[in-house]
This record gives structure tokens, sequence and C-alpha cells, in this order.
């Protein structure tokens, strides 16, 4: 079973199918890329998969957990993270402060338990773990607004790992960046893949095809494929649809 289902998802916004049916599975330690022109429908899908969007008809699954009826901060607790486009990182604290306020969040019952400063103790551990995970330990005590935006980056996916996911979604984590900055992005969520499955939306084709297991090319709402890279790269529908548009200079 995958670890993460999709089943005929629909959403309409007015008289336009945005989310037309889509079928989509991910599997443990798979990175799935999601990619499609402009206007396709990934960013919501994306929201539909967080429970930001409610969607009209379909179903979503972690595991054998069907999650559809879940609120956002409900499926984060049940093993779906997310990291957005619009970082979500306090910038006026420290990265420990971020890493601690996340670690705290999702700390779970068995830290209410303990002693006050064991308690206080495994926070920061946690914290520092996550720091060093993305590559920030030495960035640990830097207001978090002043850090370079590949670093800003870093710490909102530390900040969804913090939640320790099933399965994580990244939202054009590499929007912005400079080549030096995507390099390390690459790294870091290469490094993720035997802990977690990743669905990575991304206009950064190097990078898609770098990273990604599989690939879910998405059209005017539909599946217009899944595959490898090889099989989507050659395929006649794709080339014309998607990387005839990407030659016009999509971003
Ligand atoms: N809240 C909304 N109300 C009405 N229409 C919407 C809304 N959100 C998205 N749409 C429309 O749904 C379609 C899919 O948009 P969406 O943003 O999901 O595509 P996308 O693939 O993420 O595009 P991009 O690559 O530009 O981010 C578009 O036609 C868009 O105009």
């Amino acid at each position: 079973m995958s670890l993460f289902r999709i089943e005929g998802l629909v959403k309409r916004f007015g008289g336009l199918l945005a989310t037309d049916h889509v079928n989509l599975t991910v599997d443990a330690g798979e990175i799935h890329a999601l990619i499609g022109p402009n206007g396709a429908g990934k960013t919501t899908l994306v929201n539909l998969i967080s429970g930001l969007l409610k969607a009209d008809a379909g179903r979503i699954w972690l595991g054998d957990h069907d999650i559809t009826p879940l609120k956002d901060h409900q499926r984060v607790g049940a093993g779906l993270s997310r990291c957005f486009q619009v970082t979500r990182v306090f910038a006026k604290e420290t990265v420990h402060d971020n890493l601690m306020l996340a670690v705290q969040a999702h700390a779970g019952s068995s830290l209410r338990f303990m002693a006050p400063r064991a308690n206080e103790s495994e926070l920061v551990s946690k914290a520092e773990a996550l720091a060093e995970r993305v590559g920030l330990t030495s960035e640990r005590h830097r207001i978090a607004g002043t850090l370079p935006h590949g670093a800003q980056r870093a710490l909102d996916v530390a900040l969804a790992l913090a939640a320790r996911p099933k399965l994580l979604l990244l939202d054009e984590p590499m929007a912005g960046m400079g080549p030096d900055e995507s390099a390390r992005m690459v790294a870091l969520i290469e490094s993720l893949r035997s802990e977690m499955a990743i669905l990575l939306i991304e206009h950064d084709m190097d990078a898609v095809f770098r990273l990604a297991t599989r690939l879910t090319v998405l059209v005017q709402g539909k599946v217009l494929m899944t595959g490898t890279a090889d099989e989507v790269r050659g395929h006649p529908d794709v080339q014309a649809v998607y990387l005839g548009t990407e030659a016009e200079g999509h971003s």
C-alpha cells in the first residue's frame, strides 16, 4: 500500500474545474514531483492536500487513515507537514527560538509529564538537532529575519521537520534562490529521502529531474501522466504541453 494516496479529487472554483478527478500516490522513500505549466492546478492541489482548501469530491489517505475530513492542523498531527512558498518563520526571533517554538508545539504528551528542567533540556537538544539537520548550527543565535533567503527556507524546512512528518509537502522550495542556495536545498531534500516521503512542487526542472523518483504532470487540473524522469522527458504530450511552455520562458 502507498504511504499517501489521493483518489478522485475534485475542486471547482465557480465554473472552473481546477482539480479534475486527480489520482496520485506517493510511496515511502519517494520524492514525487508535481509539475505543470502556470495555472495547471498545482497550488490548488497542494492546498487540498494540506487542508487549506476543502475538496468538492474525492478522498485523501495517509497510510490507512482517511484524512479527508481533517482540518489542516489535524493533518499535521496525522503526519503531513508543509513548507510554504511564503515562509512562516518568525522574523524577529532567533533561529533557535523559532525551532524551540516548533519543537514545543509538536512535543506531545510524553514531554508534558516530565520535570520542567528535563523537559527544557530535551526541547533544546531537539531544537539543536534540527538546526544541525538543515545546516544552520552556526546561525543558531541569529535573528531569523536577518538570514539570507536560502537559510530562511532551510529554517522553514526545519520547522516542518519538527512535526516529524511521514509526508513532507514542499511548495517551490527553490523559488527566488541563486544557484548556490538551490544546490544546498537540493542536497538537503536529498538527505531527507530516507526518512520521509516528499511531494515536491518546483519550477526548477534541473532540481526536479535530479531529485524526483517519479513525476506527475498536471495540465488544466488533470493528470496528464505519472512516470520516471526519463518517461516524462520522453513523452511527446509533455514536451508539447509543458516543456514547450518552459522553453518560452516559464519561470
Ligand atoms: N481561489 C480561487 N478562486 C478562483 N480561481 C482560482 C482560485 N485559486 C486558483 N484558481 C484558478 O485555478 C486554476 C489553477 O490555479 P493554481 O494556482 O492551482 O495553478 P498552479 O499550477 O499552482 O499555477 P502556478 O504555477 O502559476 O502557481 C487557475 O486557473 C487559477 O486561476
